[in-house]
């Protein structure tokens, strides 16, 4: 696989480093869902980037679609609870966010989900993380995204207004309440220039 990484690509120190959680601001949605976002959460993304490009055993999956069988744009790999993490930073990301919304979501991150996103052309479609518990209970997914910068679009459920927020080397959002009910959210693909990215997302037991 090319990873046609340039050198510092996205940021120029080395010292791998996530910052504190409480400069993340809250966005109410409606129906109960709401997004947190902390922009530059993770310093240092790029040995990050470069490592999991590497290490993940990445892989392609295929999904049927009406009578064929097509790619799944973007390549995969889901870590699940108890599962070594392929980057000790992922473990400190878990643990930090488990801590900081115990109160709130009276539970921690367990999984790790990571999709890498080649070029432009990758992509996901409209969708919620509804399998599981997910599906009638509130939970949050937490994505912390390096590499080039893709949107993250948020719908609700079954049309409406479009939100799209930006998600750059470093940058954490978390969806929580009742967003992966009443929202939709995607990563469009996009016509312009856009270089590889990984995002990591974290979940609770039974949510996928
Ligand atoms: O790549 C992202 O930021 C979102 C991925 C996603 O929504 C998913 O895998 O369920
Ligand atoms: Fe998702």
């Amino acid at each position: 696989m090319a990873t046609h990484l340039q050198g510092s690509l996205f940021d120029q120190t080395d010292d791998l480093r996530l910052g504190p959680l409480d400069g993340l601001r809250r966005t109410r949605l409606n129906a109960g869902a709401w997004i947190d976002l902390l922009p530059g959460w993770l310093t240092g993304a790029d040995t990050l980037f470069e490592r999991l490009v590497l290490d993940v055993p990445w892989r392609a999956e295929r999904r049927r679609m009406y009578d064929r069988s097509v790619d799944v744009p973007r390549l995969l790999r889901f870590y699940g609870p108890g599962d070594p993490l392929p980057h000790p930073l992922l473990d400190e990301a878990r643990e930090a966010l488990s801590a900081h919304y115990a109160d709130e979501l009276g539970e921690p991150f367990v999984t790790a989900g990571l999709c890498y996103y080649r070029d432009g052309r990758d992509s996901v479609a409209w969708h919620g993380d509804r399998i599981g518990r997910s599906a009638h209970e509130d939970t949050m997914i937490a994505i912390l995204s390096v590499g080039a910068p893709r949107d993250l679009a948020l719908r609700p459920r079954g049309g409406g207004q479009v939100l799209r927020r930006p998600l750059g080397h470093g940058d954490l959002i978390v969806m929580g309440g009742s967003c992966q009910r009443t929202w939709e959210h995607a990563v469009p693909k996009t016509n312009r220039a856009a270089g590889p990215r990984i995002s990591v997302q974290f979940r609770t037991r039974g949510v996928r």
